[in-house]
């Protein structure tokens, strides 16, 4: 067999080991996200907005973000986790749940499970639990920083909410959470934002095409001039927990991963390690790049090699996490090819790479590689807006956008409000928004 060196995209990680504790690893994982209140006070920029606050909301099934509106980040980003206390050897004392980040950072002590994760079959119940639990825990000074303090005064459930939804979500979904906004939380009005709309308006644009990969899906979204094409659009449910599940595959002769804790460090390692080099990857040749080893909670040394390289093939070639599913690169060409003609060009000039998942590095110039493959017009119009120093903040770019939105007197003139949901209920609201 002739050997090969991977072919790593520019940037490419090169230290040979990672010796960050998983715990450490664990709480940085959510709290670097956070912004410096002293940067940014809520207190002036309530001031500033002059009526027009909101708490902005974006619903993930890995992570929420939050934040008042005004802001350039959100405030908090929270898993949306669900954890079980587990009981070891002796019967537990604790029985009590944990929600979200409370449940993350307990992890080695805690089985976890994601409510959003099959968005067919949430159980609205669980993430209900996350959203109450978490509210007060970010109102209060939970995160005991002086910074955090002048916070500690907002309430974020006495200002309109702005809601962020996938495209096509069911209007079961649509229901349930327009239920949760007026029954549970009590909130004066609320509006629900299409992700790919906002995650386009988070860069100043109105026509584009959105690549959104997250944890449990993947959607390619044309939209021009600030219409979603809905028919020209394609989703599948493929994303970055099924590359979790491959990589543990392909360790699995190296390391069990028995634990809700191992299973996330492979997330972690998957996060810090994995690339997708240029082109597909040639399972006729020897890998010969360099191998990194990582730390597992029970302080074994695991080395990983060529898995850092295969395991994102799985988003161009889904057959490897055993699914029919179309990868990414047709999904593209799918939907520029259904997208008419006359505004092909515009549409496939502004593409916008989102969602955690296209954080890996190398994937922008991959797809370019697959899609020109695929075809060479559409390979030669594709362009994408953002640069790649902005990678980072890839996972929130919808949060930005339905912030932005919330600063516009239209969207707070269109929300819905307690007097429409006891006028009209939650079924037929959800039907008027999915017209
Ligand atoms: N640097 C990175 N490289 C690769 N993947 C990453 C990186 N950072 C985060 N991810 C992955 O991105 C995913 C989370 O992305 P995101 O926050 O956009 O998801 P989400 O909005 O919660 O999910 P969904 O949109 O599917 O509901 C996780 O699978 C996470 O492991």
């Amino acid at each position: 067999m002739e050997a090969f060196s991977p072919d790593k995209p520019q940037g490419s990680q090169e230290d040979d080991s990672y010796e960050i504790s998983p715990v450490d690893k664990l709480r940085q994982s959510f709290s670097e996200s956070c912004i410096s209140h002293t940067q940014e006070s809520v207190g002036s920029i309530l001031e500033e907005m002059d009526g027009l606050t909101a708490t902005v909301l974006d619903i993930g099934s890995y992570c929420c973000k939050i934040g008042m509106n005004g802001l350039s980040k959100p405030e908090y980003i929270f898993p949306t986790v669900i954890g079980t206390p587990k009981c070891i050897g002796k019967p537990s004392t604790d029985f009590n749940l944990k929600y979200g980040l409370d449940a993350y950072k307990n992890l080695p002590n805690m089985n976890i499970s994601f409510p959003l994760e099959f968005s067919s079959d949430i159980d609205w119940d669980e993430f209900t639990d996350i959203i109450v639990e978490t509210l007060p825990l970010l109102n209060s000074s939970h995160f005991s920083e002086d910074s955090f303090n002048e916070y500690s005064e907002t309430d974020y459930s006495i200002y309109p909410f702005i809601f962020t939804e996938r495209i096509n979500n069911s209007l079961k979904n649509k229901e349930a959470l327009i239920e949760l906004a007026f029954e549970t939380l009590e909130l004066p009005k609320i509006s629900i934002q299409n992700q790919a709309f906002c995650s386009l308006i988070s860069q100043g644009k109105t026509s584009g095409l959105v690549i959104d990969c997250g944890e449990n899906a993947t959607s390619v979204v044309p939209i021009f001039d600030s219409r979603i094409l809905k028919d020209e659009s394609n989703t599948i449910l493929v994303g970055g927990k099924n590359l979790n599940h491959f990589l543990m595959e392909l360790l699995r002769e190296k390391y069990s991963f028995h634990t809700s804790y191992d299973r996330e460090m492979a997330r972690f390692m998957k996060e810090e390690l994995c690339y997708i080099s240029p082109h597909k990857f040639d399972y006729t040749k020897i890998w010969l790049g360099d191998s990194q080893s990582y730390t597992m909670p029970d302080k074994t040394m695991l080395s990983i090699g060529v898995e850092q390289q295969l395991c994102p093939e799985a988003l161009f070639n889904t057959s490897l996490v055993d699914l029919d599913d179309a990868s990414l690169q047709h999904m593209v060409f799918d939907s520029l090819t259904k997208v008419d003609s006359s505004i092909r060009k515009e549409i496939a000039g502004q593409c916008l790479l989102v969602g955690g998942t296209t954080q890996f590095r190398g994937f922008e110039q991959r797809l370019v590689n697959e899609v020109s493959s695929l075809s060479k017009e559409l390979g030669k119009i594709l362009e994408f807006v953002e640069d790649s120093s902005k990678e980072a903040q890839r996972h929130i770019s919808s949060w930005i956008g339905a912030s932005i939105l919330a600063d516009l007197s239209q969207t707070h003139r269109d929300m819905i409000t307690e007097d429409d949901y006891e006028e009209q209920g939650a079924k037929r609201i959800s039907r008027q928004l999915n017209t």
